[in-house]
């Protein structure tokens, strides 16, 4: 799903400024209200105090101090400097953040407590109905939704996915030796490709020709920014709702009530084309019709829909393996060695073979791990008040797993800025995972009952394409005009930010095809429209 921005402070001041006096008051009063949330409890007789933080200032508390752009960075620093549970004050809100894996697992593993979502009036009730599982409060709507998820997500759903996964991964291939300057939106077609064929039936063509693609990603991105509650002052002060659209500065209402019937349209075509599809291939969708989920036909378009936002989210870790490995060839070069060992050079690789390829795994994991798409995850909320290390959460805090911190902690994962596949191996080639995060060996999937449902699936998506790519390409650095390797710039600051999950920006690669690679190329039929 789509990566959740808590907070755009540029945009969010610019929305103030133009709003009424009406604004600062409610603004007061909620920060007020706010905070004495944080001190004064009467369910926390001992007047226990909160995590520790920065001061911030009266009533907007640590609002200025965030940066627009980046802001786990800014959070990281708080980290470092106050501890592995962290609590920042956003103009009344209280917010605390996790930075370690243990206190993420603690909280959010074992009790119930921390499986709310903070409200978002926007995202969940306008945009989505109050149909997105991934922004609905937790519940037995919730409960339900999940469940219908699982049922397309299961061991054998997953493995009647590698398959397709592997056809998307040669026409990527295919498409790329034809055209190598546009692998980025030959990467974005590949993770929709996998989604539409196994959601819906639905084949892709061409990123440009494809009659959904393009579609899915605006929708993605229109959901993901209007999380970010700078952007929709309606987050901050929820009666705003009830202001009518020809008042000045309501105008978002209107737009939003546009996207939200763009959604539904998108959403229940695609939902229906799954129906005649199935006449050709089944797919999580048309199985789940007239209720064979547990879910009704139009809960089931939504639920459809918002995994059709999920391509972003594997581009973005796909990009970020293509980076890694033209800045690391040495690293790239040992995982050719144990594919060509492995696999050969007569057939391509299929996802069986990750049992045998310990390193391509590891690189999926270091990428997971080292520069992670979703830095900040997506907030949980408290539902109750909750004591841990000796601080009192009030219920309805909203809690972020900063997922970068957590990639960073020392005693976890030393040298987080290095790029080391062998963290996840011991000398014998076997997996080494930790204590909390399991067979991942990361935390790019979140934590405890609101962990993503698509997690594995999107692990072999990632794995099938790392592996085509090592297997047929030489990921190569562009020389400057006196002939020296341009190094990529890997630095944090190179990588996206916003409402999208972080990717690489452009980045210089020369892609050539491995020895051999042309004539299972040529073997390959590129999807035309119709089929
Ligand atoms: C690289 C790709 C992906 C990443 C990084 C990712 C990451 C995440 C994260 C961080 C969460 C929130 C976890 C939490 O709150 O603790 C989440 C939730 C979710 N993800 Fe994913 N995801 C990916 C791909 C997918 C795919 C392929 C699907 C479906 C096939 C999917 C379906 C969902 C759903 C339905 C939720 C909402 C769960 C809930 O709130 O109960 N995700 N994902």
């Amino acid at each position: 799903m789509e990566i959740i921005l808590p907070i755009s402070t540029s945009s969010f001041l610019e929305a103030f400024d133009s709003r009424l006096t009406i604004s600062l008051l409610a603004l007061l009063f909620t920060a007020v209200l706010g905070f004495r949330r944080f001190t004064k409890n009467p369910n926390n007789p001992l007047n226990l105090p909160p995590p520790p933080g920065p001061r911030g200032l009266p009533i907007l508390g640590n609002l200025l101090e965030i940066p627009s752009d980046r802001y786990w960075l800014k959070f990281d620093e708080w980290i470092q400097e106050y501890g592995p549970i962290v609590s920042i004050n956003l103009a009344g809100k209280p917010v605390v953040l996790l930075g370690t894996p243990k206190v993420a697992a603690d909280l959010f593993g074992i009790s119930a407590i921390y499986s709310d979502r903070p409200r978002w009036i926007l995202a969940h009730d306008i945009l989505s109905k109050g149909m997105h599982i991934g922004v609905m409060p937790y519940g037995e709507k919730h409960r339900r939704f999940r469940k219908a998820t699982h049922a397309g997500l299961g061991p054998k759903a997953l493995s009647s996915y590698h398959p397709i996964e592997e056809r998307e991964a040669r026409i990527y291939l295919k498409e790329v030796s034809n055209n190598p300057k546009d692998f980025r939106n030959s990467v974005k077609r590949y993770t929709a490709a996998v989604i539409l064929a196994t959601m819906y039936g639905h084949t892709v063509t061409t990123f440009d020709s494809d009659k959904y693609v393009k579609s899915i990603f605006a929708s993605a991105a229109r959901f993901a920014g209007s999380l970010a509650p700078g952007e929709f002052l309606v987050d901050v002060f929820p009666w705003l709702r009830y202001i009518p659209s020809w008042v000045p500065g309501a105008g978002w209402k209107k737009k939003a009530a546009e996207w939200a019937e763009d959604d539904y349209n998108l959403f229940t075509t695609m939902r229906e084309d799954a129906r005649v599809n199935a006449a050709k291939q089944t797919s999580f969708i048309s199985q789940g019709l007239g209720n064979a989920y547990g879910v009704d036909d139009v809960e089931l378009a939504y639920i459809g829909g918002i995994i059709t936002q999920t391509p972003d989210t594997l581009m973005s870790v796909s990009s970020g393996f293509m980076l890694a490995m033209t800045r690391w060839p040495e690293i790239q070069r040992k995982a050719q060695e144990e594919i060509d060992r492995v696999v050969g050079r007569k057939r391509f690789p299929v996802f069986q073979d990750s049992v045998n390829l310990p390193y391509v795994t590891a690189i999926v994991k270091e990428t997971c791990r080292w520069r992670p798409v979703a830095p900040l995850s997506v907030p949980h909320a408290s539902s109750k008040d909750d004591v841990y290390m000796g601080y009192f959460i009030p219920k309805g805090t909203t809690v972020i797993s900063s997922i970068w911190s957590i990639h960073r902690d020392p005693e976890t994962y030393p040298n987080p800025d290095e790029f080391i596949p062998e963290r996840f191996l011991d000398e014998n080639m076997n997996e080494v995972n930790t204590k909390e995060s399991k067979a991942f060996g990361h935390h790019l999937y979140g934590f405890g009952r609101r962990f993503c449902p698509g997690a594995t699936m999107a692990d072999h998506a990632i794995w099938v394409f790392a592996a085509h790519v090592l297997w047929a390409l030489n990921l190569e650095r562009e020389k400057d005009e006196f002939g020296n390797d341009i190094i990529p710039d890997v630095r944090p600051e190179m990588f996206t930010s916003g409402g999208e999950a972080s990717h690489p920006l452009p980045f210089k690669c020369n892609i050539t095809l491995r020895p051999g690679v042309q004539e299972f190329l040529d073997e390959i039929e590129l999807p035309q429209a119709g089929a």
